[in-house]
């Protein structure tokens, strides 16, 4: 089995640079490596990857944003296995997927190499753009496009405190946001929502470093879970904010939860969207969105 690291040195603050070097050091198998120049480039180096038609173990060094570049790349290469070493601010996506801690892991896996087919979210449809994690609108989307554009953001990476960024972000976001309403349609039936903060449609249980937003959200089921927040005081937002990194939330008649292959919003005014944390322009009224999950499936490594 080829094994191929794609490093985007970025990542993290530059963290995913200083752990690759790290972590070279002690791999004692053959191997090659990339590092990415820009937004895209992940992407771009699966593709090549999956037309060599060879067994390949592909690492991404990074977080959510470069993770889902090679996820997205890798859905329906059935020769390619991938995981990551957990190196962004967030790593949403180590939580739930394949990660090595170490070289000796990765050694470990050549002995007996196997893969473990996984569902990759996707809105859209030509041209479908795919996440791995979670796809959203609203407050948390608002908050991400913040957060990455902050000049404080590297330094609280710097001291270890990514997540304070978030934390304050949260709170001046909660001031500035504007409310929305929401059209949702699901098996058929439309639900209409006023004053909504967020809606969110999950592939797997965590976003936003560590919030379990979707706690029954599985990435082997064939499903998504759609959280739509709505006609919560501000204050009280914050107070439900709390209670998300244990997943509780659920329990506040404010939050509703939905399950199926396939959900279609509408909004009645621009609002942010993300793709696994990053930001993905605006929704707007002229348009639905479609979440459904994809017919690829990609396969992550098993550890
Ligand atoms: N050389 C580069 N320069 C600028 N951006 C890059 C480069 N290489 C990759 N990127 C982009 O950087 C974005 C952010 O990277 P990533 O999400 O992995 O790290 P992070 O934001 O620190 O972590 P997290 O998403 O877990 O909070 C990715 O979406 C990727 O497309």
């Amino acid at each position: 089995m080829d094994i191929v690291f794609i490093v985007n040195p970025t990542a993290g603050n530059g963290a995913a640079l200083r752990k690759w070097h790290k972590f070279s050091e002690a791999a004692d198998f053959p191997y090659e490596y990339f590092l990415t120049h820009s937004a895209g480039h992940a992407f771009r180096l699966v593709g090549k990857l999956a037309e060599r038609r060879r067994k390949t173990l592909v690492i991404g060094f990074g977080g959510d944003g470069t993770m889902r570049e090679i996820a997205a790349a890798a859905a329906g290469a059935e020769l390619l296995y991938i995981a990551s070493v957990p190196a962004g601010s967030g790593n949403d996506f180590a939580r739930s997927f394949s990660c090595f801690s170490g070289a000796q892991q990765i050694s470990r896996l050549l002995a007996c190499p196997a893969g473990v087919l996984t569902d990759i979210g996707q809105v859209g449809v030509r041209p479908e753009q795919l996440f791995a994690s979670s796809s959203g609108l609203g407050f948390d989307a608002a908050v991400a496009h913040a957060v990455n554009h902050s000049r404080m953001k590297p330094w609280l990476n710097k001291l270890g405190l990514g997540n304070l960024a978030y934390l304050i972000f949260v709170v001046t976001t909660l001031f500035a946001f504007k409310k929305f309403n929401l059209t949702v349609e699901s098996d058929g039936a439309l639900y209409h929502y006023e004053d909504v903060w967020l809606a969110t449609v999950s592939n797997q249980p965590y976003f936003g470093g560590g919030m379990k937003i979707s706690p029954r959200s599985s990435a082997h089921d064939g499903q998504l879970e759609l959280t739509v927040v709505h006609r919560l005081p501000r204050l009280k937002l914050l107070a439900v904010f709390g209670t998300v990194f244990s997943g509780s939330h659920t329990k506040f008649p404010e939050v509703k939860q939905f399950r199926g292959r396939h959900f279609t919003l509408a909004v009645d005014r621009p609002v942010p969207r993300h793709l696994d944390g990053d930001g993905a322009g605006m929704a707007d009224s002229q348009g639905k969105l479609e979440f459904r999950v994809s017919a690829k499936q990609w396969q992550q490594a098993k550890l």
